[in-house]
């Protein structure tokens, strides 16, 4: 097993831990931040860009997910790329824990500061550095979201089309390596992100493809730009990212269609992709799903399993693509589509889908979303959707699924009582049925939401003890002192 010196910190915190040996203490003895700390940060970034009200830690302490909130001691927001280097040295220097913030829209706890230290939030640093419409590719400082992109790009005839349903940071997106609706299309963060700049934990500055470079392929040494994607603020600091864009589609459609059960549904979409029709989007909703967003969003569909699809492409293509769908849909016993072709009628159609977490809140109000994400194969997801049904059914638990299909990825919701210990327990034990399912059939435990705390023993199962092994010494080499985001992706 691969081992390190511990942190200053965590000799501290294992201390208390073993002389009391209760989750309080452990939580008591989170890292304090000293004064002259504090003092040193406003020296940096400047007085207001530094906190310790506690409202403003409580914000910076959760994501939307179901964990509880874990403030960091002090919050700091930087305005360049020299504030987030001056801010790593001090912290790296102090052996203090930090924590990047980029609009905390995550699913699994990644800026819970549950080590307690700094949290830097990087949502002032905003500039859209370069836009090469002929090259088909921008640079962007971490915090401009991918709506201020899209608007930006409006008279470009451009786009960046991954969506996860927020409007979040696209740095904190390279960070979880997002996706969304559009990945059947157009892939992931993974396969959109050229170049990145990073801050390291001792505040070197580094581009991972070289400085300026933005091509579309590169063979030169290790994949640097892909080690930090998906690292979860683990590695370094994002801040800059040069994107991938793609051009605005000459046409679109978007259908809804539903079936009798989810299993028709779902070889639905596995045939449609194995036939290779170029589909934008295809998302599944099963009955409880429905129910809940023609509640939340006002619609008024068929409560049944359904998909959700977009064509887009020319007219005579459109035509094409819809004609083939409609047949397997047929074949499948599902319904005729209805079809919303003006702009209006499918901006609330999707709108609905990306609604859908608030839609599934609103099923029990007051309740937290604890989440799955689980991916497989395509020709594996009709069993495993229809054997994970059957676990929540067992369990007597509400649980609707939506899932990107079309990736072989899907999410239950399950809204729990976060003060009912019990609930989550009961909840926690289905999610990882479901998990170790999908690892059966060759899948991940996550597509798209990341590790975070949720899914940090998970991990090694997916990966294996020498595989984590190796991601352990990945994050030795680069945070010898282990100051960045303590405790996530790995215990
Ligand atoms: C309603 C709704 C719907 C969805 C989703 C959320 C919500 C609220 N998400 C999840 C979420 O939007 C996604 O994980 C984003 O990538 C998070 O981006 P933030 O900027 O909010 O990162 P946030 O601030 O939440 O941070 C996430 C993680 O990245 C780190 N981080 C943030 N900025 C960083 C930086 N500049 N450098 C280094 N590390 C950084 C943080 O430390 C943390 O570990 C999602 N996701 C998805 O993939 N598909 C989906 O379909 C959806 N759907
Ligand atoms: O909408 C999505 O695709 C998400 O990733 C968020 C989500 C997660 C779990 C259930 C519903 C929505
Ligand atoms: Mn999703």
């Amino acid at each position: 097993m691969f081992c390190r010196k511990l942190p200053k910190y965590l000799v501290t915190l294992a201390r208390s831990y073993h002389r009391t040996g209760s989750k309080q203490s452990l939580q008591a003895s989170i890292a304090k931040v000293p004064d002259n700390l504090v003092k040193a940060l406003a020296g940096i970034v400047g007085d207001k860009n530094v906190s310790t009200a506690m409202a403003v830690r409580e914000q910076h302490g959760r994501d939307e997910s179901y964990h509880d909130c874990a403030p960091p001691e002090v919050v700091a927001f930087a305005e360049s790329v020299e504030h987030v280097s001056e801010v790593l040295k001090l912290c790296n220097d102090a052996e203090v824990p930090l924590i990047p913030f980029g609009s905390g829209t995550g699913l699994e706890g990644g800026v819970n500061a549950i080590r307690g230290g700094v949290c830097l939030d990087v949502s002032k640093m905003t500039n859209i550095i370069s836009v090469h419409p002929e090259d088909f590719d921008c640079t962007v400082e971490c915090g401009v979201t991918r709506n201020t992109l899209n608007n930006y790009l409006r008279d470009t005839g451009l786009w960046f089309p991954i969506d996860p349903g927020a409007d979040a940071s696209l740095c904190g997106m390279c960070a979880t390596s997002a996706s969304g609706t559009n990945a059947v299309r157009y892939g992931t963060m993974r396969e959109n992100v050229m170049n990145l700049e990073v801050v390291l934990a001792d505040g070197r500055v580094i581009n991972t493809a070289g400085k300026d470079r933005r091509t579309k392929k590169t063979s030169a040494g290790y994949n640097l730009t892909n080690l930090f994607v998906g690292s979860e603020g683990t590695l370094g600091i994002i801040t800059k990212a040069t994107l991938r864009l793609h051009g605005i589609p000459e046409d679109t459609i978007s259908a809804v269609c539903n079936f009798q059960d989810v299993q028709s549904a779902v070889d639905t979409t596995v045939q449609v992709l194995q036939c290779g029709i170029q589909i934008a989007r295809i998302e599944f909703l099963d009955e409880v799903s429905v129910d809940a967003c023609n509640k939340y969003s006002k619609l008024d569909m068929k409560v049944a399993p359904s998909l959700f699809l977009e064509f887009t492409g020319s007219p005579n293509s459109l035509k094409d693509q819809t004609q083939l769908v409609g047949d397997l849909v047929k074949m499948n016993n599902g319904s005729d589509f209805r079809w919303a072709s003006d702009i209006e009628e499918r901006n609330h159609l999707w709108k609905a889908r990306h609604d859908i977490l608030y839609a599934c809140m609103a099923l029990r109000p007051g309740c937290k979303p604890y989440s799955t994400d689980v991916c497989v194969p395509i020709s594996n997801l009709p069993e495993v959707i229809v054997r994970s049904k059957e676990e929540i059914q067992k369990a007597g638990v509400v649980g609707p699924i939506v899932g990107h299909v079309g990736d072989g990825n899907f999410h239950v919701f399950f809204p729990v009582d976060q003060s009912n210990p019990e609930e989550v327990k009961v909840v926690s034990e289905v999610a990882r049925k479901m998990a170790v399912l999908a690892l059966e059939f060759n899948g991940t435990c996550t597509g798209e939401h990341g590790i975070g705390m949720g899914k940090r023993k998970l991990l090694e199962q997916e990966i294996g003890e020498d595989g984590l092994d190796v991601m352990r010494q990945i994050k030795a080499t680069f945070d010898p002192k282990g100051i960045l985001n303590p405790g996530k992706v790995f215990f």
